[in-house]
């Protein structure tokens, strides 16, 4: 089965499902690195050549490619959750799990980085909280949630491993 981590960018879906890859001796799939190998550019330049809706139907591509597979810890992209088809893609072969943080963590654990085109604009913060409103509903596509604010990577692979433990994988 899969463990595919969804949530906001900053909320640690990259670090943490390397880690927890690394416990159970999964193989970690990172998506929006498969993104970059299927296009070719880095994210920044299909966002700036190509435009949104160009990635998000690689994004789409990629992850139907990646949920048929199996015995994998995806780490999606913050934007998955915007079409209903990449999420029923991931769910067919595992669980989903929102990891979530404040917009102020968010913002501290994003703000050294470039490669997030969504959020080089002016005030990021006041960006960061109104892409979390326009995606709230959809963020709620799974019952498993962890908020990661006061938590270190380990204590949020923890939690997972415990939800992993608990669940039958029986969610579609
Ligand atoms: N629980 C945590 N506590 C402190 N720092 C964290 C935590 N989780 C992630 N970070 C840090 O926050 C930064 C962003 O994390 P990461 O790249 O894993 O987020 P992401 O959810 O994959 O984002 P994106 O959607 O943009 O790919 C990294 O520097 C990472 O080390
Ligand atoms: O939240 C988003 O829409 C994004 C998050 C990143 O992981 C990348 O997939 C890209 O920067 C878009
Ligand atoms: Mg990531």
């Amino acid at each position: 089965m899969n463990i595919s981590l969804i949530g906001f960018m900053g909320t640690g879906k990259s670090s943490v499902g390397q880690e927890l890859a690394q416990n159970l001796d999964y193989k970690f799939v990172d998506l929006d690195e498969e993104i970059v190998k299927e296009d070719g550019r880095p994210i920044p330049d299909i966002f700036a050549e190509d435009g949104e809706d160009y990635f998000r139907d690689v994004e789409t591509k990629v992850t139907e490619k990646i949920g048929s597979r199996d015995n994998q810890v995806i780490a999606t992209g913050g934007g998955v959750i915007l079409r209903d088809q990449n999420i029923a893609n991931l769910k067919q072969n595992g669980i989903v799990i929102l990891l979530q943080a404040t917009p102020e963590e968010i913002y501290n654990r994003t703000k050294d980085d470039d490669n997030r085109p969504l959020l080089e604009v002016e005030d990021p913060l006041a960006k960061i909280n109104s892409l979390l409103e326009e995606r709230k509903e959809s963020y709620q596509c799974t019952p498993y949630q962890i908020d990661t604010t006061e938590l270190s990577i380990e204590e949020v692979v923890k939690k997972i491993e415990e939800i992993v433990a608990g669940s039958e994988f029986r969610e579609k």
